[in-house]
This record gives C-alpha cells, structure tokens and sequence, in this order.
C-alpha cells in the first residue's frame, strides 16, 4: 500500500519510511525535564550580567553536565509514538527544532488536535528576540511550518512543505501567551494545501499557507 491509497485520518506507519520509532513511555520524565531545565539555561545565558567568576563556574558546571550525559546518543530523526484516544497512533519527531520534545534548542511547542486541525498555546521568552520585545520573523515562519506540515501529518498526509508563504499582520510579542492554528485546506494529488495563523489576544500577529507535497511511498 502506498501513501496514496490509504484512508486520510489513518496516519502511515514512519517504519514503512525506514525511520526509527520510540514510544512515548520510554522516553524518561527525567530526559523531558532536563530539556525544561536546558531551555532555561540558554535563557539565563542569554541575557546574563553574571560576573567572570560566576561565569567561568558556571561554564564547568555545564561542561560536566555534558560530559555526563554524551555517553549514549540516539539516532538523528527518530520519531516519538503517542497513542490517540482511540487507540490508534501518531508520530512526531523527537529532536524537531521547532517542536521536538527532546530537544532544549526548540521552543516549547505543543501541538494538539482541535476542531479541523491543530492548536497550541506558545509563550516565547527573550531567546526568540528579533526586533526589541517582539518575536523574531523567522521563528514565526518556523512554527507556522510545523503547524502546517503537522496539520497536514495529522489528517493522514505527511511530506515535505514545497511552499511557504507568511503574511505578517501585527508585531508578535514576546513573554505573552500565543495561540497557533492550522488545518488542511484542500487535496489534489500528492498536494496537499493548508493555512494557519498565529494569534495574540485574538487578534492574528501572522497567517501563512504551505503546498505541503506527501511523501511517495511507492518507491
Ligand atoms: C511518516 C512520517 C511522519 C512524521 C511527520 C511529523 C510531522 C512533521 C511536520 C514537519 C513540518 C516541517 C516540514 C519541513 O521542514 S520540510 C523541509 C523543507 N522542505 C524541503 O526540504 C523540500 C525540498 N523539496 C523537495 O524535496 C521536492 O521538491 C518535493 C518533495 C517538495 C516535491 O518533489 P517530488 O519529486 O516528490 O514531487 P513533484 O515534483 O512530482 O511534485 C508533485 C506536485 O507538487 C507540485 N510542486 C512541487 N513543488 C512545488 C512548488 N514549490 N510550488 C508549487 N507546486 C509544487 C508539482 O508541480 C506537482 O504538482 P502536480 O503535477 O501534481 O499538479
């Protein structure tokens, strides 16, 4: 059976890809709150006015803690399986730079069914700065691209974003709760069209729409 042919709420299996999968239970609570910790860091880092004593202190510590850890590395592009509701399953990418829960580089983007498509709430703190105080265009770009390719994922379709076009509306700030919507517009052989927006306090910061192109599964 290829993509193609298969009914749009079922999602295709990532192993018919070749690519590896890891159930969400296995990965350790103590992994998901070292990324929480990590992102904080890089936060910390970032807007610092420490000391050289509390600098070259803390580099050591981070040093350690990474020497530590480098021991054992997963393989790049492995998949995490959740379980629906239902029973069925669905895939995202543990270390996604836009949204992979293993990853403290991404922001932390949680996206969840809701009504056609996908939703998340996002707040951005200062490691996402472009203009002062407002969010940096490219992340904006980023998250609108995962919503949409994830959107797409969701309905049973995933693939690659062919195309991407964002429209910003308004300054997108930082520290302040974001909402993120996507869904699948429309369907005309291997393309996939869908559209999504950015919000804050209702009012949309930014709207974008991607040709996502399924992936093609029959060799
Ligand atoms: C299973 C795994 C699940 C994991 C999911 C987790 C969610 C992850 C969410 C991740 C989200 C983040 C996602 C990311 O970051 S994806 C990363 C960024 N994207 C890329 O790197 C894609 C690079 N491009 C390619 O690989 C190929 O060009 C693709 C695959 C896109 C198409 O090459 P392919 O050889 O396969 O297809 P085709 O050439 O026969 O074209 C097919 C149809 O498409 C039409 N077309 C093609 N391009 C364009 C274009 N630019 N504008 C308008 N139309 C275009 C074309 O005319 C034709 O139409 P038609 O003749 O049918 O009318």
């Amino acid at each position: 059976m290829t993509v193609h042919d298969q009914p749009v709420a079922e999602t295709p299996d990532p192993r018919e890809f070749g690519l590896s999968v890891l159930p969400e239970h296995e990965i350790p609570s103590e992994l998901t709150a070292l990324v929480a910790d990590v992102r904080a860091l890089v936060d910390a880092v970032a807007h610092t006015e420490a000391g050289p004593e509390d600098l070259a202190e803390a580099r050591a510590s981070v040093a350690a803690a990474t020497e530590r850890i480098s021991g054992t590395r997963r393989e790049t592009g492995a998949l995490m399986e959740q379980t629906r509701p239902d029973g069925t399953a669905e895939y995202g990418t543990l270390t996604n730079v836009v949204s992979g829960v293993t990853n403290p580089a991404s922001p932390p983007l949680q996206l969840e069914r809701s009504g056609d498509g996908l939703r998340a709430e996002i707040t951005l703190n200062g490691v996402y700065q472009g203009p002062p105080g407002l969010v940096h265009g490219g992340w904006i770009a980023a998250i609108l691209d995962q919503a949409l390719g994830g959107a797409a994922s969701a309905a049973g379709m995933p693939g690659m974003t062919a195309n991407l076009d964002v429209n910003y509306r308004s300054p997108t700030p930082l520290h302040a709760p974001l909402e993120v919507t996507a869904r699948v517009t429309g369907t005309e052989r291997r393309k996939v069209f869908v559209s999504g927006e950015v919000r804050h306090n209702g009012t949309v910061t930014a709207e974008g729409t991607a040709l996502m192109v399924r992936f093609d599964a029959s060799g």
